[in-house]
């Protein structure tokens, strides 16, 4: 279970201060599939990246498990259990996919075992499993190659943040299998940060948050109806991608 309790992020402006996330109180069970939504800007990335250890809150406190990880460092939280598929993928030169989902899986796995990651985020692994992660690959290969590697870990806690940027329709579909799947087949608790009302549809429970605030949180059924009502304000699309 984590626990964020009366998180805070500010940053200096110009004259002054400026909070990014204000009180943020968000417990996440185990075993639980959580979309966190919200217009843009209103401080999702930087809730994941709080999360993940990439940034640090100016206040409050993280709980892993009841201990308490707000000064962890992201190698030690990853340790702890806890994966974070980024909205603008990294490159690694001199690393191939194979070596990224072996390295995110942890054992000793077999090619074919790697080729299954692949084929599960909708690559055609012989395509992919010797080449080295650089430039050659376009953003909607990167992403899907890191969220293979998320599903590859199989933490405690997976983050992925807005894992539709990207991603072609066919592959999107396929996508929503796979959260679907893991969700069924992991202990541990994923949290997504969307836009796309097709994986707000899936989650468990939805938070939203507007203007650094948690402004809202309940099943699809409590929450969806009004986001929708008041999507001119909001990025959803109604239809695949
Ligand atoms: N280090 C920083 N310095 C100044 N402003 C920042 C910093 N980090 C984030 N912000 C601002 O905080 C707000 C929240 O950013 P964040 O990336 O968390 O939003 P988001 O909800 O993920 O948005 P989107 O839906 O567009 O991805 C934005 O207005 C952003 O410009």
């Amino acid at each position: 279970m984590l626990e964020l309790k009366n998180v805070s992020f500010e940053v200096i402006g110009e004259n002054a201060s400026i909070g990014i996330l204000k009180n943020i109180d968000l417990t996440i069970d185990d075993a639980r599939l959580i979309a966190i939504t919200g217009p843009n800007g209103g401080g999702k990335s930087t809730l994941a990246k709080i999360i993940a250890g990439i940034i640090k809150p100016t206040s409050g406190q993280i709980l892993l498990d009841g201990q308490d990880i707000t000064n962890m460092s992201i190698t030690d939280r990853a340790n702890a259990g806890i994966s974070f598929a980024f909205q603008q993928p990294v490159r690694f030169k001199g690393v191939t996919v194979k070596d990224l989902i072996r390295l995110a899986a942890g054992k000793k796995l077999s090619t074919s075992s790697a080729c299954d990651y692949l084929s599960e985020v909708g690559l055609c692994a012989r395509d992919y499993i010797n080449r080295e992660v650089n430039a050659s690959l376009s953003g909607g290969e990167l992403k899907r190659i890191e969220i293979a590697m998320v599903i590859a870990r199989g933490t405690k806690l997976s983050v992925f943040d807005e894992p539709e940027a990207g991603i072609d329709l066919w592959s999107f579909n396929n996508l929503i299998r796979v959260f679907e799947k893991l969700h069924k087949e992991i202990k541990g608790s994923i949290v997504i940060i969307s836009h796309q009302e097709r994986i707000l549809n899936i989650a468990d429970e939805i938070v939203v948050l507007s203007g650094g605030e948690i402004t809202n949180v309940g099943t699809k059924s409590e929450i969806l109806p009004e986001l929708l009502n008041t999507a001119g304000s909001c990025k959803f699309y109604k239809g695949d991608n």
